[in-house]
């Protein structure tokens, strides 16, 4: 057995390295589409979508219904457990490419003549149909997005455990970003040819060729799993029984880990949905250029995740590096709440959104290694579902919270931009100070987790190379 372990396709660098390429691919895609109509919010409150700051809210929360609501997170996770990493990819790859043609098809000129559209427009009229379909879309997309992510870090332990793990999913997570950073430039520029629409399709194309590196993928593991033989086999007494979601749930160091995770990364995916329009009012420029500017966030983040994921593995110092992320999370939301807009110049906006993006190398890169420290193998996917299943609740409330907020603060201003008026803009203090709000609750729950650390033991402060 050690023998064929020795020899095994994940023992060969350049093996290891073409599978995270393949894999990461698929997440550069997927992620591109993620946030295809975050740089277009102001053009969707225009004719003819009409969509208002809490209707785009709600779309972005959308995203994470199905997976909070039917708990689908909690069965993709059971699902990679039981049915294994071939089975899982291809069935995320199809679930996203649906979803992403579902959400695709609510914006096209075809629907508005459609029987479906005057159905879903015969009810909630604050709700276009268009949203409401495309929201449906999202959701169902949102099924294939978050299965992926379980899966592919479940790929990563099994070809990178005890080499260069946290590094490759800082790789991993960097490629992911640097599809976020080629939709805040591209959407907008694909929306200039034809709409919003037209940055759907690109993005629903781009995932077409997502699901084929997955599928490539599927070749390699299977191979893989053939060398590795009984091996790869688990005895009975290894295998995943749903049980252990009790296990996971009891585990304190998953709780906290799963708390810091739903509190950082409110205060990051539902930002990056509203970050166009929020720099384009404060800064007084255009959307184009706003997004231009925040692309360099997730680049800023990508290119950073991977040596921080160095670090990591050399030095260790997990737990640590959550709380300074924690802290530089609160630092940059507060810059953007309290700047007052006359002062708030360019200069100030780019080092804020570096301040926000060492914050968001620091987190992820430390944080997603640490989760087979504090859970066993044969439950990991699980243990990731779960612990993504709490964070896609923030995910699903915090736009919606964030979109509310920013029209209460904001009386009259969605009515003003819709019927065209020269000037008019949000301030986003408010939602702003919410953002921060949650880095001070991620700050509080990381020394926790350092806590927590030293009693069990778990060793997340020390190296994950052996
Ligand atoms: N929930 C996943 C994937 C995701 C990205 N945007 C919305 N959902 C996740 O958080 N992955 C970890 C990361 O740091 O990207």
């Amino acid at each position: 057995m050690t023998e064929k372990i020795q020899h095994a396709l994940s023992e060969s660098k350049t093996a290891r390295w073409i599978a995270l390429i393949l894999i990461s691919s698929t997440m550069f895609f997927a992620y591109f589409f993620v946030d295809v109509l975050a740089p277009l919010q102001e053009l969707l409150e225009k004719s003819p979508t009409f969509w208002k700051p809490e209707v785009f809210g709600m779309i972005g929360g959308g995203e994470f219904v199905l997976n909070v609501v039917a708990g689908m997170l909690i069965i993709s996770g059971i699902i990679l457990d039981k049915m294994g990493i071939r089975f899982t990819l291809i069935t995320a790859g199809l679930t996203m490419v649906l979803g992403a043609s579902l959400k695709y098809y609510a914006l096209t000129e075809g629907f508005t003549q459609t029987a479906l559209a005057s159905f879903l427009g015969s009810f909630i009229s604050g709700i276009p149909a268009s949203a409401k379909l495309a929201m449906a879309g999202f959701a169902i997309f949102g099924v294939g997005v978050e299965m992926a992510g379980i899966t592919v870090s479940k790929t990563i332990v099994k070809w990178f455990k005890g080499k260069e793990m946290a590094m490759a999913m800082g790789l991993e997570m960097a490629v992911a970003r640097l599809g976020v950073f080629a939709v805040f430039q591209l959407s907008p520029v694909f929306a200039e040819m034809g709409g919003p629409s037209k940055s759907v399709l690109m993005g629903l194309i781009f995932l077409c060729i997502g699901f084929m590196t997955f599928f490539i993928y599927t070749f390699m593991d299977r191979k893989l799993d053939k060398q590795l033989g009984e091996a790869a086999q688990l005895e009975p007494e290894d295998e995943f029984h749903l049980s252990d979601l009790g296990k996971i749930f009891t585990n304190p160091g998953f709780l906290t880990i799963a708390g810091l995770c739903v509190l950082f990364y409110s205060a990051i995916f539902p930002f990056q949905k509203f970050a166009t329009n929020m720099l384009s009012s404060k800064l007084d420029i255009s959307l184009k250029e706003a997004s231009a500017y925040f692309s360099y966030f997730p680049i800023g983040a990508g290119l950073l995740t991977p040596f921080i994921g160095w670090f990591l593995d050399k030095k260790g110092k997990g737990a640590s590096v959550m709380l300074y992320g924690a802290m530089l999370l609160v630092v940059s939301h507060l810059i953007f709440a309290l700047v007052p807009a006359e002062s708030f110049n360019t200069a100030i906006a780019l080092i804020t959104i570096v301040i926000l993006g060492v914050a968001f190398s620091l987190v992820p890169a430390s944080m997603w290694p640490s989760v087979p420290k504090i859970v066993e193998a044969r439950y990991l996917g699980s243990a990731y579902g779960c612990i993504f299943w709490i964070q896609n609740i923030g995910l699903m409330l915090v736009p919606m919270l964030i979109g509310w907020s920013l029209s209460a603060s904001n009386p009259g201003v969605s009515e003003q931009i819709a019927a065209g008026v020269e000037g008019a803009k949000y301030n986003y203090m408010v939602p702003e100070l919410i953002f921060a709000g949650f880095g001070v609750l991620a700050i509080g729950l990381s020394i926790v987790l350092r806590v927590v650390d030293r009693k069990k033991g778990y060793g997340l402060e020390l190296p994950n190379k052996k």
